[in-house]
């Protein structure tokens, strides 16, 4: 261990009982740490529990609450402090990162080598251990061999403070509860007068309560920091009324120059999709999930932490113990599930106390598939004591706030301090929200909204939630998107795999679990439909063509779309011999065709990227699309120097929906200039739109078909299609 800039034994005072003084634990900060002050409550936190009193120390993300614990370890003389951590990846890092200041810390897990545990078994043993920060998981403290070790060490005197850290992961309230966390709460009557220290970054008061009573803290000193994020800039955007979503992320990331962002999307292949196109956009990005190998996702996670690329397209699964302190921008392509997780993902940004921006894409499709997943959670917190009931009503609750956050008028940082039961002035924002900073602008987006969400409610094809809060509530709930694997099957001194842990997992070059294969995922969700629908009827799926006619007038504005995409493209590529109107024509008809009778989401949504397409297509690939009806095209040798633009092609036209085209079907499309009596008129008889299973079963025999014909097509367009139809 480094020397200690303080002669311990005298600082004590030669007693083992003696705390430090305030100078003293500011020179071990200083010494060790090289901070300069303590930061917030830090120092309040670090004299109680060295003064023997359990804490329960609520500070948000990136506040400093491993300090807590880690100064306390310093200022014993002997002893030790042991540190409960949800993930094996977490403790690899915090361990690795205190060795590296000469700090003797060391952790215990399955992953570690037998000699490696033996001798730390060893040094625990000894009866004057070296050590001065053991982390462990909570399923190992569960073991009785390891309680009665730690028991030993107790009875010695040498246990000086159990640290819980993200201690919310005890209760069924919070949104990271982790079953094996309850199990800690035998330590308390096993260590009697050990103190406990409670850490979390969760400020939901039924959760903090259940931590202080799980834990069982005796008359613990609560710290409470502010969880108002000074630095951070929230900002929300609503996509129904873009006109191209991905352009305009794209433009909020290039004139913020090139700086760390996080994007969080909702699926996998939203990642894909979208890092993709922030890349053909000259944007230095990549995308990370649980899809992708070890090896991908190690490779993204060390060049984003080593700034070789600014940009990562994530799902949750980037998230606990990421700590580059410089992300300028957190992104939320998707609405989360809550308010806690919008907290803490979006708190990632700023944590080096520096100007950052949260944004936030709103979306009613969104919205309406967030519902879906949630309503259909799965039921293991209902393992927990609160009734299934009770939690799955909460976590709609949950949800309705996030709404409220994205369709209200008022301040968005007050918005969420409210939420963690924050009372605060209004002028406290300082106009560091888009409500605060132009209130007209915001409330005349919100009523543009409201309207398109009336036209959209006669279209039948969305509904705004607020709006639709008295849907029920399905028995069994499974999520897709963060699931979290059963840890009650997980050995002992295991921790369970979450999505939550990848990130830091791959930080640690841990093992990553297996996860669902998409076969399974579909079968999942095909289920899941069955049960969403129990009572669905084949009359009334024959009822729903009519709320999802594509009329005629629609299928017009559609074309002029094309045809101002296709006048562009042609002004880009240098006045390229097309006729326009016959090739919008073309186009929207190809749409309508593949997607038309599918319902209007696809057909928007192809519509969509068509126009994305013809966007950045180059001359080739307009003309293998458009050469059969342009003769005067495909006479035509292409232009001998392209324009710049056209040099970096999509590599496929939009000829077959992605998964995210199905997922992300109404992107702007959903503001087109349609009136309410137009769309009610439809002089097109459609057929139903189908179930998700009867997508899907369209979607594999589609798939048999292509790649059936791609073994005939020489010139790899099919190969092409079969990507854009991969469902992850
Ligand atoms: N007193 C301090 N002065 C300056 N920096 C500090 C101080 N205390 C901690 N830090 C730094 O703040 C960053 C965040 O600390 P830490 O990881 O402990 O936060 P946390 O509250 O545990 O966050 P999370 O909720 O994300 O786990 C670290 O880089 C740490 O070095
Ligand atoms: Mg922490």
């Amino acid at each position: 261990m480094k020397k200690s800039p303080l002669p311990l034994q005298n600082a004590c005072g030669g007693s083992k009982n003696q705390s430090l003084g305030k100078e003293a634990l500011v020179k071990l900060l200083r010494w060790h740490f090289g901070h300069p002050e303590f930061r917030g409550k830090q120092l309040d936190a670090i004299e109680a529990v060295l003064s023997g009193r359990d804490c329960f120390c609520l500070m948000p993300t990136g506040g400093g609450k491993s300090m807590c614990y880690q100064i306390p370890a310093l200022a014993k003389k002997t002893g030790i402090v042991l540190v409960v951590c949800p993930l094996i990846a977490l403790m690899e890092n915090q361990v690795m990162a205190l060795k590296e200041k000469g700090i003797a810390a060391e952790y215990l897990s399955s992953t570690q080598a037998t000699q490696t545990k033996n001798k730390i078994h060893e040094d625990l043993d000894s009866g004057k251990p070296s050590l001065r920060l053991l982390y462990v998981t909570p399923e190992l403290i569960a073991t009785p061999g390891f309680m009665t070790k730690l028991r030993k060490i107790h009875t010695r005197g040498l246990l000086n403070l159990v640290a819980i850290d993200e201690a919310h992961c005890i209760s069924s309230w919070g949104h990271d509860f982790r079953p094996s966390y309850r199990k800690l709460s035998t330590l308390r009557s096993h260590l009697p007068g050990v103190p406990i220290l409670a850490l979390t970054a969760t400020a939901v008061p039924k959760v903090q309560k259940d931590v202080i009573e799980s834990l069982c803290l005796q008359h613990p000193l609560i710290l409470k920091s502010s969880f108002n994020r000074p630095s951070i800039h929230y900002e929300v955007r609503y996509k129904d009324l873009l006109d191209d979503v991905y352009a305009d992320l794209s433009d909020v990331l290039k004139s913020s120059g090139d700086v760390c962002a996080i994007v969080y999307c909702l699926e996998r292949t939203m990642c894909d999709d979208l890092s993709a196109h922030l890349s053909k956009n000259g944007i230095s990005c990549a995308a990370y999930h649980a899809g992708l190998n070890d090896k991908l996702r190690s490779s993204v996670l060390d060049n984003w932490i080593s700034s070789k690329i600014q940009v990562v397209v994530a799902t949750v699964a980037f998230g606990m113990g990421i700590d580059r302190k410089d992300v300028r921008i957190v992104c939320h392509f998707n609405i989360p599930k809550s308010m806690e997780a919008f907290y803490q993902e979006s708190g990632r940004a700023g944590r080096d106390q520096l100007l950052s921006r949260s944004l936030l894409y709103y979306g009613i499709d969104d919205c309406k598939r967030m519902k879906f997943i949630l309503s259909n959670a799965d039921n293991k917190k209902s393992k927990a004591s609160n009734s299934q009931e009770e939690l799955s009503k909460k976590t709609l609750t949950d949800f309705q706030q996030m709404v409220e956050y994205c369709e209200g008028s008022g301040c968005r940082r007050r918005k969420i301090l409210e939420t963690f039961g924050e009372k605060v002035p209004a002028s406290l924002c300082g106009k560091t929200c888009d409500a605060c900073k132009h209130p007209n602008l915001v409330a005349k987006y919100l009523e543009e909204l409201a309207n398109t969400c009336i036209v959209r409610q006669k279209f039948g094809s969305s509904q705004i939630f607020m709006s639709s809060s008295s849907d029920t509530i399905n028995e069994v709930r499974t999520s897709e998107f963060w699931n979290r694997d059963d840890e009650e099957s997980c050995s002992e001194d295991d921790i369970s795999d979450s999505d939550d842990g990848l990130a830091v997992k791959n930080l640690a070059r841990s093992k990553l679990p297996k996860k669902l294969g998409i076969s399974e995922k579909i079968e999942c969700l095909q289920r899941l439909e069955e049960r969403y629908y129990p009572d669905k009827s084949s009359d009334k799926q024959i009822n729903k063509p009519e709320k999802n006619a594509i009329s005629d007038t629609l299928r017009e504005t559609s074309k002029q779309r094309l045809q101002n995409a296709l006048k562009q493209a042609q002004q880009r590529l240098g006045n390229l011999k097309i006729e326009v109107e016959k090739s919008a024509s073309f186009l929207e008809n190809e749409c309508y065709n593949k997607y038309g009778k599918t319902g209007k989401s696809f057909y928007y949504s192809q519509v969509a990227s068509t126009v994305r397409w013809l966007s950045s297509a180059d001359y080739t690939g307009l003309t293998n699309r458009l050469g059969t009806i342009n003769s005067s095209l495909s006479d035509d040798a292409p232009p001998e120097t392209e324009p710049p633009a056209a040099r970096s092609p999509l590599v496929e036209g939009p000829t077959e929906i992605t998964s995210s085209d199905f997922h992300d079907s109404i992107r702007s499309e959903t503001s087109v200039a349609v009136s309410p009596t137009e769309i009610a008129s439809p002089s097109t008889r459609l057929p139903p739109i189908p179930s998700f299973s009867q997508f899907i079963n369209t979607r594999k025999t589609k798939d048999n078909r292509s790649s059936a014909s791609e073994k005939k097509s020489p010139n790899g367009v099919q190969k092409n299609l079969e990507k854009r139809m991969r469902l992850q």
